[in-house]
């Protein structure tokens, strides 16, 4: 298990990581969420003592990696799929690492058939593309066949059938009762390889919990109706009666009008009572991104500008507010009909501001691939170099045979 406590970071003035306390367990995939610049990296960097902690300390096993007795046998992490020689081979690549920990050159090739890069293993990486850095990074954290593994954005570059493989391998490493931790900014992508999430924002925890949890917290019912398009002073009116039955309405791109805190049912009765015509009254319920957009969007780093120059932005439907503006959520966490995550960058009638673009202090670049002494730190205590005790390679899934005709010219 890795545990964090308090676990805090500042670079100068930057807090990369604030108080941040969690628990990743065994026999799981964690999914570890965040846009862009939320600490995920800095975290990780920090559970594998790659980055000393400002506060807080973290541990795997109930050690800090430092302390883990032979710890490449026992933690493997892809950190950055670039961290490679790029004038050696694949496979000279991971005999080396395999040499350092003292795991036998078998394992190599093992490693190298789960992830597919058979048919490259003597190619110089250099020539890799991103998808096949990736699968190397990979092969890599699999080579001490460790009970704990962290992944840094996995599915980075990769085609859609790496990602699906990605995701079984996540699953089947966890079946098999290991730690493994996996980061990313895609919901989307967390919501199928996850059994659990752990969402954070500029460094600081926002949510910790199942997957289940997080839908059935997340996912709230909207109703959307729409009046006759013809008649624009029908939405104004539904809209006006909504509102003041205790509803909250935001307009949608095509006309239509998205509605919470009231029941189906009610919102006809209602439209019906105040004399109106109704094209359309269907039940709906907001999607997983959504609902992590809502969460993260006021911890995002990076934004786009505005483009106001005509043609290049699409036109705002009739009564509804300029974009960008802030998003309460009226009624979350509540059961039943309550707000959900409004479209991106919409925000319900009444509601006013909202956070501008903001700037990202500069980065260093991040830590290589365990099993590797910690940058910038003192070395770890050499890991006496003890037999390899497995014999036979975890059943891990086959990887994808790669295909190198269009990968790599030498
Ligand atoms: N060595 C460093 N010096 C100064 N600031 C840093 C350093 N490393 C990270 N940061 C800052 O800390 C914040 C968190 O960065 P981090 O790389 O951990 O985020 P992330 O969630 O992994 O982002 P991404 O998804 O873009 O990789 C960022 O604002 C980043 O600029």
């Amino acid at each position: 298990m890795i545990e964090a406590v308090g676990l805090t970071k500042r670079y100068g003035e930057k807090t990369a990581v604030h108080d941040l306390s969690f628990q990743v367990r065994p026999g799981t995939v964690t999914g570890f969420l965040g846009p862009n610049g939320s600490g995920k990296s800095t975290t990780m960097r920090m559970i594998l003592g790659l980055d000393r902690p400002t506060a807080g300390h973290v541990t795997i096993g109930g050690a800090p990696y430092r302390k883990v007795p032979n710890a490449p046998r026992q933690v493997g992490a892809l950190l950055d799929a670039k961290a490679v020689h790029g004038g050696r081979s694949a496979r000279n690549h991971l005999l080396s690492l395999a040499q350092l920990s003292g795991i036998p050159a078998r394992r190599v090739d093992e490693v190298l058939g789960v992830v597919g890069l058979q048919d490259v293993a003597r190619k110089r990486s250099r020539g890799f593309s991103l998808g096949m850095g990736q699968r190397l990074g990979i092969a890599a954290a699999l080579l001490g066949d460790p009970p704990v593994l962290l992944f840094d954005e996995p599915v980075n570059g990769l085609d859609p059938e790496g990602i699906l493989w990605v995701r079984n391998l996540m699953k089947t490493l966890a079946a098999e009762g290991r730690t493994v931790f996996v980061s990313s900014h895609l919901m989307s992508e967390m919501a199928l390889t996850a059994d659990h999430l752990i969402v954070i924002g500029r460094g600081r925890l926002l949510s910790d919990m199942s997957v289940q949890e997080f839908i059935s917290h997340n996912s709230a019912d909207f109703a959307r109706v729409r009046t006759p398009d013809t008649e624009p002073a029908q939405r104004e009116k539904l809209t006006t009666v909504l509102t003041g039955a205790g509803g909250q309405v935001l307009p949608e791109p095509d006309g239509g009008l998205r509605v919470t805190g009231l029941p189906l049912p009610r919102v006809s009765d209602l439209a019906h009572e105040a004399g109106l015509r109704l094209w359309e009254l269907s039940p709906h319920q907001a999607s997983l991104e959504e609902a992590y957009m809502r969460m993260t969007q006021s911890a995002v780093d990076f934004r786009s500008t505005e483009d106001e120059r005509s043609g290049l932005r699409p036109e705002e439907p009739e009564g509804s507010l300029p974009q960008r503006q802030a998003v309460p959520t009226p009624g979350a966490g509540q059961p039943g009909w309550y707000a959900p995550p409004p479209a991106p960058g919409r925000a319900p009638y009444g509601s006013a501001q909202g956070p501008g673009p903001r700037r990202r202090a500069p980065r260093s670049p991040a830590g290589p691939p365990a099993p590797q002494t910690p940058a910038g730190d003192p070395p770890a205590p050499a890991d006496a170099p003890d037999p390899y005790a497995k014999q036979a390679a975890p059943p891990l899934p086959p990887g994808p045979a790669h295909r190198p005709d269009s990968e790599d010219p030498r």
